[in-house]
């Protein structure tokens, strides 16, 4: 059945899911802030910044009012990175109250916020008026917006508290090429998807700094142990980590030059400087922030993530990437299984 359905953020990842969602043959209004960036998308049906080779449903509707966007929706899906995601909800919120509307709520965010260490369901819980909202769901896993625009065998999970809305979104989402799979487990869900990039960016740099296949799997899979002792000390459940928002995620962007965390890694191996790789990815590069507030939440919760340390020391503290690896190297040898 066709829903009304309203996505917030048209970057990569919002505008290609839009794009997906009316092809699902759903009623969908894409909100972005810029207005030019919309004229291209409703005139044009392009949105050259983000999605260079992407044509755009002509059905697809872009709005800069979010208003427009929100009104009648009983689905609204949030594609904002993590720094601006509580701002977008302030304002989403103010306009669900007017309408006194309660909309399903997915985001597909994937950090932890700067000093507060929060994940996405949290900020939107706090910043949603629980009258103006149901469950939050998580909509996460394996899917870079290039492979998904054309149309790429691609599964991913939607983690809800309340499995039924869950199921929903499944329903919704789900056609002959994107498969979602459905999960109750929000904070291992959310873990996954934040810290995962924090291990792209590693992976990336290892490839720049010219080390193999043995230096890629031994990282991967040891960012994996350290991602998931910190979610299950916030209560995740473990098989979540091997699940399709965990390891499915984790590899897809260690290994993928689609992945801005990857190249971003990529380009510091080589001997770039992170303020000129930020400045010229043009896009979102999550991991950066999520290593900070990583770091800092393990010191916090004295849970051991020697990986995401070293990183932080590389991005925050200057070290030479050299050194952080001889340092993880020569740490006290230790046991695989805790
Ligand atoms: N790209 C991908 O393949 C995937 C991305 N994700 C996750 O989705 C989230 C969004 O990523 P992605 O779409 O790739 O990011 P992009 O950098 O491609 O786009 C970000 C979008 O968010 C908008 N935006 C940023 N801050 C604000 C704000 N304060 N108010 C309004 N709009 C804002 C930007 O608007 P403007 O252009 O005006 O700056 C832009 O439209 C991230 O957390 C990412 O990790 C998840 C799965 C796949
Ligand atoms: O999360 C993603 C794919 O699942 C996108 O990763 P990047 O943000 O590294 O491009």
């Amino acid at each position: 059945m066709a829903e009304q359905i309203a996505v917030l953020g048209a970057g990569s990842w919002g505008s290609t899911l839009a794009n997906m969602l009316v092809e699902n043959g759903h009623d969908v209004k894409l909100w972005s802030r810029n207005q030019e960036q919309v004229d291209q998308l409703n005139n044009e049906h392009v949105n050259p910044h983000y999605m260079k080779d992407l044509v755009y449903s002509d059905k697809l509707v872009a709005t800069s009012d979010m208003a427009d966007a929100v009104k009648g929706a009983q689905v609204i899906l949030i594609v904002i990175p993590t720094k601006g995601l509580r701002q977008v909800a302030g304002q989403l919120n103010k306009i669900l109250e007017q309408n006194n509307q309660r909309p399903l709520i997915v985001h597909a965010t994937k950090g932890l916020e700067q000093n507060t260490y929060k994940r996405p369901s949290e900020m939107l819980m706090e910043e949603i008026n629980e009258e103006n909202r149901r469950d939050i769901v998580v909509l996460s896993g394996p899917s870079h917006a290039e492979d998904v625009a054309i149309k790429d065998m691609t599964a991913v999970t939607a983690a809800c508290a309340n499995i039924n809305d869950a199921d929903k979104i499944q329903k919704l989402f789900s056609n002959n090429y994107f498969r979602v799979y459905t999960n109750n487990d929000v904070i291992g869900a959310e873990f996954g998807a934040a810290l995962k990039n924090i291990i792209a960016i590693g992976a990336g740099a290892l490839q720049g700094l010219g080390y193999h296949d043995n230096a890629r799997a031994a990282l991967i899979t040891r960012g994996l142990a350290e991602i998931r002792r910190l979610g299950v000390a916030f209560g995740a459940n473990p098989m979540t980590f091997i699940g399709l928002s965990g390891v499915g995620d984790l590899v897809v962007t260690a290994t993928s030059k689609n992945s801005r965390n990857w190249r971003a890694g990529y380009q510091l191996g080589q001997g770039r400087k992170l303020d000129d790789v930020i400045e010229h990815m043009g896009m979102v590069i999550e991991g950066v922030y999520t290593t900070k507030a990583a770091h800092e939440l393990s010191l916090k919760r004295q849970v051991k993530m020697p990986i995401t340390d070293a990183l932080y020391r590389v991005l925050y503290e200057g070290e030479d990437i050299k050194n952080a690896i001889s340092q993880l190297m020569s740490r006290d040898l230790t046991s695989e299984i805790e």
